[in-house]
């Protein structure tokens, strides 16, 4: 039984973007660090959603894309663990590739970055982002400006700012503070401003469930895992998350939890925000009856919400 082995060879399963590569370092470096008996590796590839760079992902299919393949190698044995930014992970997991630990929240706001040496917006460029979330949120932002999406890995996105195809960027602060190019924000958005995405700014790690992880022990944090997962039940209910323009942050405040949502009226492209309170031990109940109430208020209200 691989259970009982004993298992003192980790590798861990990243996709190949330096930030990826970065963040699957940060988990490896803890192990090592906790645990010098470990030998701990990182197996880098290519993930379908890193190959399709001429599309939005909404088109054609969504956060799976970046997935697959790193459950593949889950699955088969090659690897024990993945890495992933909480926020593209699909709202459904396989029953056999649990998530083992959530790591400590990086800054979870989304920031304006501006091309090297500008320091104020060109009203004349489009303001590049590659979300539904982000588009309508800063419509309200930026009522006179055009946005037009942009795909394609941190490093690239910059690269095509510095060009001069873009006036300014949004992006999440944690990728960009993860890859020591805070020095590069020029704004932080509220998060009232741009309600971040679901698990924005949080590490999530991934494994099979025949295998023991006591190593991941210390890893895990609280206040991450439940304000995740709240936010994850919230948009998992809205609408299984697969290209959603949903949004939900979470917060811990002693043994309570304060949740905001982002509902999003396919039919009309309105969307409307709101709260809730309760205790975190009820992370998911909460994201789900936040979303119950939003959908029972706003489905067939025609006449509120702010529109693109
Ligand atoms: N969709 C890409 C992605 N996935 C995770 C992050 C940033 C790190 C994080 O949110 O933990 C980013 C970059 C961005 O949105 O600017």
């Amino acid at each position: 039984m691989v259970k009982t082995e004993v298992q003192n060879k980790v590798i861990i399963g990243s996709r190949e973007s330096r930030l990826a590569v970065l963040q699957s370092e940060m988990v490896r470096d803890y192990i090592k660090t906790q645990h010098p008996e470990l030998d701990v590796e990182i197996l880098t590839m290519k993930t379908t959603g890193d190959k399709i760079l001429d599309r939005t992902l909404d088109k054609v299919g969504g956060k799976g894309l970046f997935v697959k393949e790193l459950d593949k190698a889950l699955l088969e044995g090659r690897t024990m663990l993945s890495v992933h930014s909480l926020k593209d992970m699909p709202m459904e997991v396989p029953g056999e590739l649990p998530l083992l630990a959530f790591s400590k929240r990086e800054d979870p706001r989304d920031v304006l970055v501006l091309p090297e040496g500008v320091s104020e917006l060109d009203l004349t460029k489009p303001l590049g982002c590659s979300s539904l979330r982000r588009t309508l949120q800063l419509k309200e932002l930026y009522p006179e400006m055009e946005v037009k999406s942009i795909r394609g890995n941190l490093q690239t996105r910059l690269r095509k700012l510095d060009n001069g195809e873009y006036s300014g960027l949004i992006l999440a602060a944690a990728g960009l503070k993860r890859l020591g190019l805070e020095n590069r924000i020029c704004r932080y958005f509220s998060e009232d401003e741009i309600l971040p995405a679901a698990g924005q700014g949080i590490l999530a790690v991934q494994g099979r469930q025949d295998l023991t992880y006591d190593y991941l022990e210390g890893y895990r944090d609280e206040k991450a895992w439940f304000a995740g997962s709240a936010e994850r039940a919230f948009v998992k209910y809205l609408n299984g998350g697969c290209s959603s323009p949903v949004a939900a942050y979470g917060v811990v405040e002693g043994d309570e939890l304060f949740l905001r949502g982002l509902y999003y009226r396919e039919c009309d492209g309105r969307y409307f925000k709101d709260s809730i309170r309760g205790p975190k031990s009820e992370a998911e109940k909460l994201g789900r009856d936040l979303a119950k109430r939003m959908q029972d208020m706003y489905e067939n209200d025609k006449t509120g919400g702010t529109s693109l």
